[in-house]
């Protein structure tokens, strides 16, 4: 496994936790009848202040942690801890909000309302700001019906902040959204991240995690399989792509040696990824086996296909 920094879970929990899961493990049943875990084991402890990137590929458990993770569902192993205690009593108290994909909004309402309504069941929140903060104070009279997707989701953003949470867990908060709503949607975000409100958010865009998060927990099958800060999970995967017009027997000859990882043939470009690319270069060149070479760092996405790819073949995550 990828890790930044040792969280052994065994550590006692300190003032500076937010988020802590220990071993924690949740069964469902198939639709053959069989009891699988879609959450198998994970340890997990989040700082506050973090803002971390949740990611995985679909079915991989993502969902699951998060609805543990806000008591909506018990685990059937393990512990789930928010800021020392149950998270019923962190949800209630307002100190942990949600920003979930869907729902929870009336259509006839306008926005100002919705904000106002909700803001009635949390004394002391201040509508108006709120507003500003979600980046909806030209939308205030606009139809919660006639709002855009990405609208929506900034207002469900708006009505978490009314508690004034000092966590705030998103899930896959801009899914579907094009690239402009996404970006405005993350820049109203950062604002709160930036005063220093702890954020986890899952998610699919890795983009998103690249410029938003300090840190990456990647799962798999209901395992963590890299935590890390960005770059430390790009770069513990060390290595770069290096791509070039290459003869089909030069390729093959190539993908024997310790210099390449994987190949693949894209838009008439061999892909190699390796992990020591000045050595594969000067291979390249010195034996003529390549032309109009170009060499790239693997891109988060990369880093992610890797290491889930290999743990479904090695059946367990990259270590
Ligand atoms: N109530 C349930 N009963 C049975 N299986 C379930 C239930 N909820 C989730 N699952 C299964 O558990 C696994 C994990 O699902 P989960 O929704 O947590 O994944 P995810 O990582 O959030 O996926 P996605 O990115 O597609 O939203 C999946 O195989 C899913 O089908």
């Amino acid at each position: 496994m990828i890790t930044s920094r040792p969280r052994p879970v065994s550590e006692e929990v300190t003032s500076s936790d937010a988020v802590r899961l220990s071993s924690v493990v949740k069964r469902f049943t198939d639709a053959k009848g069989q009891r699988f875990s879609a959450v198998d084991g994970i340890d997990l402890r989040i700082r506050r202040g973090e803002v971390l990137a949740f990611l995985g590929p679909n079915g991989a458990g993502k969902t699951t942690t998060i609805d543990m993770l806000l008591g909506l569902t018990r685990p059937d192993e393990g512990s789930v801890e928010l800021f020392g205690g149950e998270p019923e009593r962190a949800v209630r108290s307002g100190r942990v909000a949600a920003v979930l994909q869907s729902g929870g909004l009336l259509p006839d309402l306008t926005v100002e309302a919705t904000v106002r309504m909700l803001g009635s069941l949390h004394p002391g929140s201040d509508a108006d700001t709120v507003l500003v903060r979600a980046g909806l104070d030209r939308l205030r009279g606009r139809r919660v019906a006639e709002c855009s997707g990405g609208e929506q989701q900034r207002l469900r953003f708006a009505l978490a902040l009314l508690s004034g949470p000092e966590l705030l867990v998103l899930d896959e908060p801009t899914a579907g959204m094009d690239v402009v709503a996404r970006r405005e949607f993350w820049a109203a975000v950062r604002e709160d991240a930036e005063r220093g409100m702890t954020v986890m958010f899952a998610t699919h865009y890795m983009e998103e995690a690249d410029r938003f998060a300090d840190r990456v927990v990647m799962i798999d099958r209901g395992r963590v399989v890299a935590d890390g800060s960005v770059s430390e999970v790009r770069s513990a995967l060390s290595g770069r792509t290096v791509s070039a017009l290459v003869r089909e027997e030069d390729a093959a000859e190539l993908t024997r040696s310790p210099l390449v990882r994987s190949c693949a043939l894209r838009g008439g470009r061999y892909h190699f990824d390796t992990p020591d690319s000045d050595a594969l270069l000067r291979l390249l060149v010195e034996r003529r086996l390549g032309t109009e070479i170009e060499v790239t760092p693997r891109s988060l996405e990369e880093a992610f296909m890797t290491i889930t790819a290999s743990g479904r073949t090695a059946g367990e995550g990259v270590r």
